[in-house]
């Protein structure tokens, strides 16, 4: 029989993310002793319930992480830091704070102050999800062969490390270590703008339907409906999300206007050669995605 990696693991926020890793453990019980659930939202502590996925299920947040080996947070960008220094004076000596934010830079900018010297803040990023939330919405296989990105505190020691490292390898995720800002340019690229681009790729849509009394969205098959997926995706998380990456965000997307202006360019002029060499390089990271298995 083998140790478990936590004795005690807290997961606040139960949604996609925390309900998801809830689902493995269940199905892993070696991993971790004892499993406790809270979130502000009764609902979905009932929920929680329901569907079995914590030892504890409680709406008190003090006594829910003070005896945990673990707390993980998996709430929005914008409550992380806020519910962090609140629990950081409660918290078990020795015990590990993480959180599966999609920014970080903020975060941890708003964090450092709180942290303690004997709590290790690990954050780690499974780049795995959906567009829907909540807890009827985890499954336990979303974070398997996706990539798991860590952002280590620079004071965190190296065990609580590779404690958490191990952690996500049994979610069946493969991890990368790095820095709080190289995390939040790769990010903005690679999720934040396409989640931009999405949401306003609808709004034109719509705007023009409405514009020209037609029907343009009755007739939007595949390519229009495979932006709205993740166009359907939470408001709460993308806001957050948006304003706590804002400069890499912008900065990405500012490149992005200019290759796209750069296309017009060329469908204007009639560049054959420029247009039909853009598609062939989206062509060759669709190849190279499926070839990594992440597509
Ligand atoms: N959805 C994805 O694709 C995805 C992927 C990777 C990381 N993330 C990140 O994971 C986190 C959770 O995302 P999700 O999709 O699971 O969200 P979700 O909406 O499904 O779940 C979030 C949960 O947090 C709870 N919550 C919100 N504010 C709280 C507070 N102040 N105190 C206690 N509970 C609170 C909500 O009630 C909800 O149950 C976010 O930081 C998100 O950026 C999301
Ligand atoms: O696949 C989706 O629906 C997602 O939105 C997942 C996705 C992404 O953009 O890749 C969204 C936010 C995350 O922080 C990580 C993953």
């Amino acid at each position: 029989m083998t140790e478990p990696l936590f004795d005690t693991l807290c997961v606040v926020g139960p949604g996609l993310i925390g309900s998801s890793v809830l689902r493995r453990l269940r199905a892993m019980p070696e991993l971790v002793g004892t499993l406790i659930v809270t979130d502000r939202d009764r609902d979905v502590l009932a929920r929680a319930r329901a569907l079995d996925l914590g030892d504890v299920v409680t709406d008190d947040l003090d006594a829910a992480v003070k005896d945990a080996d673990c707390v993980m947070l998996c709430v929005p960008v914008g409550a992380i830091a806020p519910i962090a220094s609140r629990i950081l004076p409660i918290m078990k000596s020795g015990a590990i704070l993480t959180d599966v934010g999609s920014t970080r830079r903020s975060i941890v900018d708003a964090l450092t102050p709180h942290l303690r010297t004997d709590i290790a803040y690990v954050p780690a990023h499974p780049m795995a999800g959906t567009e829907h939330s909540g807890p009827d919405a985890g499954f336990a296989t979303l974070f398997e062969d996706r990539w798991c990105l860590i952002t280590p505190d620079r004071n965190a020691p190296e065990d609580a490390v590779t404690r958490i490292g191990a952690f996500w390898h049994a979610m069946g995720a493969r991890t990368r270590r790095m820095d709080a800002d190289h995390h939040d340019t790769i990010c903005a690229m690679v999720s934040h703008l396409p989640h931009l681009i999405a949401f306003t790729i609808c709004g034109t849509a719509d705007t023009l339907a409405e514009d020209m009394r037609s029907e343009v969205l009755d007739f939007a098959a595949s390519g229009f409906r495979d932006f709205t997926r993740i166009a359907a995706s939470d408001p709460t998380m993308w806001r957050d999300i948006f304003l706590n990456n804002r400069d890499a965000l912008l900065g990405v997307l500012d490149r992005f206007s200019q290759d796209a202006a750069a296309m017009a360019d060329a469908i204007r002029s009639g560049d054959e050669e420029t247009i039909v060499e853009t598609i062939e390089r989206g062509r060759r990271i669709r190849r190279s995605l499926l070839e990594n298995r992440q597509a």
